[in-house]
């Protein structure tokens, strides 16, 4: 099975420090819809895992977040591709939950949804160390993006064989490149 995971803030779409908090300020990067639907029209199964503790911050509620994962997946199908599975950490940092990013609880929760026993060699894409980090437990193959937070966490060590890209768009063409 050909998986991928994609962080989402910083990844996908815009970040921003004081959070994405509706479908009107969730903005994709450029190139990423098209980049997420060059995936799934190649075969390959796109999952998500995001931390999102603004819900537990009370910045927006359930109804928000589910916005904004409509119109992801909308503008994705629109170019004829699909988001396959997409799971969110709604807890804060003080919560003490296994699923928020860097503890690896939401990359459990997608291999078992594939019925995998583990991520090994599953690309795991993210703009902090938080996500890389997250991926590697499992045995994800860490990628790092220079949008979002990409650029700040560059310039720390980063994990060993993390493979370093503009963009989304860049690690696709990398992927399906080597896909043959
Ligand atoms: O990058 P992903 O995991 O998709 O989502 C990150 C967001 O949930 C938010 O995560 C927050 O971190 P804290 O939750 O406050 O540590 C901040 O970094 C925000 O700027 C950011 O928008
Ligand atoms: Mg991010
Ligand atoms: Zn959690």
């Amino acid at each position: 099975m050909k998986l991928i995971v994609l962080d989402r803030d910083g990844v996908i779409n815009e970040d921003s420090d004081a959070f994405v908090k509706s479908a009107e300020e969730w903005i994709p990067i450029p190139g990423s819809i098209e980049a997420i639907a060059r995936l799934s029209k190649a075969g390959w199964t796109v999952a998500v895992a995001t931390n999102q503790s603004g819900l537990a911050r009370g910045l927006f509620d359930m109804t928000a977040l589910t916005d904004m994962h409509l119109k992801l997946q909308q503008l994705v199908m629109e170019q004829g591709g699909r988001v396959d599975l997409i799971v969110h950490c709604p807890h804060g940092p003080q919560d003490g939950c296994n699923c928020r990013k860097p503890l690896p609880g939401m990359f459990r929760s997608i291999a078992e949804h594939f019925r995998l026993p583990d991520l090994k060699g599953v690309p795991v894409v993210g703009d902090s160390h938080r996500d890389l980090h997250a991926g590697l437990v499992l045995g994800g193959s860490p990628y790092l993006v220079k949008t979002g937070k990409g650029l700040r966490t560059l310039q720390n060590i980063l994990p060993p064989g993390t493979q370093v890209f503009d963009d989304l768009a860049a690690v696709v063409d990398h992927l399906l490149k080597a896909d043959g």
